[in-house]
């Protein structure tokens, strides 16, 4: 592993749930649930709550009143509570963390809430009417960036490899735009994406802030730091401070896009300058995200039965096709058609010892016999698939041009025989957010890059990516022809007898 390889390596091991201090914009207590007596509290409780919190001793002052719901809520199944102070100013949550209740204050909304609701309808309607999935992300960006103030929202979405692209934005020309960009999986690493698929909306409205300890550190009796990772007010990574700072953004409020339980995204919010938005439209934001999530899962889902109908209807004929030759080979031959749209591949070969076929366009017979070679190597795997063989058998650079992707299924344990579809190069100019492989390293740590100018890089030697639907389509079609190989090898071994 490179030195900025394991660099980023340890990026992705900071502990960001338990950075032991919140942001300044709210107060946080934790609580005891037996006596609801107070075992951390952040610095700037007084602030918030009106008098000294006294660690060992139940809440009292302003959060008396909140005891008898806070016990009720906590002896319910409900995630989180949600209560405002009598006076109103404070908006409080909590939640459960390990044996503990976290309670969080924050300057509630006093702006009349009326109209929210409505526009709340209207954009689930506008949703429900535009036909394209672009579209309604363009208007979730849209709604998202009137209903905030936010001077960019853009909705960010991941590829399989963690790469963000920009598929949507929203401004008003006080931040750069960001549209059609991409950002490396490395600017939100895999603890971060794991906490945000659980804690949906984070805000952090001053990215010049200063921590506020939680005291003590440690719980007195476990020893163990306070989990804030389903907290509102976390102290972010200063790393990403950082990002912040370079990306010239004050102030950032993110939702996470949930698509059948996966992240496929994240709507991202942005000021030049601090801004803030008050929980209730917090929560409005969520709903509106989360709309668009389901309104994303229905296309997939859509597009996926639409896929599973004609690839049923490929598998069919493919199938007939081999038990009216004289060999499964054979068969698929003969239905160049359906074996190439099976996985949607350009060409495809049957090479065994001593037989070679080949349909559309395949690389020449020795390049086949050559990556034959090197799927031997590939013991205990009866399917290889790649987007990119030349990055695993660099002498595919070769023939580029006709096998950049390919999937190789294997037929028969005891012959090489294996049935290799091909995908050819599909060379591309990519836009990223500044030099992705650029890592700055200073004071023994690496640094988020300054510069998100759109920088171009040109992307050759990797085909367009399988699908996981084209992957499963090649095991299926593979299960097939090894039950047709095992009928034919019982019906010989009976004759025989
Ligand atoms: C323009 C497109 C875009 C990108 C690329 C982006 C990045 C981004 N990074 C986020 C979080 C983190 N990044 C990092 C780490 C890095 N960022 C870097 O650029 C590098 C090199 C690292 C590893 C050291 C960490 C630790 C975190 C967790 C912060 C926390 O929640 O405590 C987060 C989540 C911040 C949040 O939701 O609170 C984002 C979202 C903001 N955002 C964007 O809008």
């Amino acid at each position: 592993m490179s030195r900025s390889e394991s660099d980023l390596e340890a990026c992705s091991r900071e502990p960001i749930h338990i950075p032991g201090a919140i942001q300044p914009h709210g107060a946080l207590v934790v609580l005891r649930p037996a006596d609801m007596a107070v075992v951390h509290a952040s610095r700037n409780a007084l602030e918030f709550f009106g008098e000294e919190v006294a660690i060992g001793r139940p809440i009292g002052g302003r959060l008396a009143p909140l005891v008898a719901a806070i016990r009720e809520w906590y002896a319910s199944s409900a995630p989180v509570f949600q209560s405002n102070s009598v006076e109103g100013d404070l908006q409080f949550t909590a939640h459960r963390s390990g044996h503990s209740i976290i309670l969080e204050a924050e300057r509630a909304d006093t702006r009349p809430l009326e109209g929210l609701f409505s526009r709340l309808r209207g954009f689930v309607e506008i949703l429900s009417t535009r036909p394209d999935p672009n579209g309604s992300l363009q208007a979730a960006a849209d709604f998202i960036r009137e209903l905030t103030g936010f001077d960019r929202v853009l909705v960010y979405r991941f590829d399989p490899d963690w790469n963000g692209h920009v598929v949507a934005e929203a401004g008003n020309g006080n931040l750069p735009s960001y549209l059609d960009l991409r950002f490396p999986a490395a600017d939100i690493p895999a603890q971060a994406r794991a906490l945000y698929a659980s804690n949906r909306v984070r805000i952090i409205p001053d990215a010049y802030y200063e921590p506020i300890a939680i005291e003590p550190a440690n719980d007195p009796e476990t020893g163990e730091p306070v989990d804030l990772s389903q907290a509102q007010l976390r102290s972010v990574s200063p790393v990403h401070i950082e990002y912040m700072r370079n990306m010239g953004t004050a102030a950032s409020m993110s939702v996470s896009v949930m698509v059948d339980g996966r992240l496929w995204g994240l709507v991202s919010c942005h000021s030049a300058k601090a801004h803030t938005v008050a929980g209730t439209i917090r929560d409005a934001c969520d709903f509106i995200v989360q709309s668009l999530a389901m309104r994303i899962a229905a296309q997939v889902h859509g597009e996926d039965a639409a896929n599973r109908v004609e690839l049923s209807r490929i598998s069919a004929r493919l199938l007939a096709s081999m038990a009216a030759a004289s060999s499964w080979s054979e068969g698929l031959v003969q239905a160049p058609e359906d074996l190439l749209a099976q996985v949607g591949a350009s060409g495809a070969a049957i090479i065994t010892e001593d037989n070679y076929a080949a349909v559309g366009a395949v690389p020449a017979e020795r390049n086949v016999r050559a990556i034959l070679e090197w799927l031997k190597t590939k013991e205990d795997q009866d399917i290889v698939s790649t987007n990119s063989l030349a990055a695993e058998f660099p002498q595919g650079e070769a023939f580029a041009s006709e096998a950049s992707g390919i999937i190789a299924i294997r037929i028969s344990e005891l012959y090489a025989s294996w049935l290799i579809w091909f995908r050819p190069e599909a060379v591309r100019t990519v836009q990223w957010g500044g030099n992705p492989h650029k890592i700055v390293r200073e004071e023994g740590r690496i640094h988020p890059r300054k510069s998100f100018d759109a920088w171009r890089e040109q992307v050759s030697l990797q085909a367009v990516p399988w699908t996981e639907a084209q992957l499963s389509a090649a095991r299926d079609l593979r299960g097939a022809i090894v039950g047709i190989v095992l009928r034919k090898a019982e019906e010989l071994a009976e004759l025989s007898s």
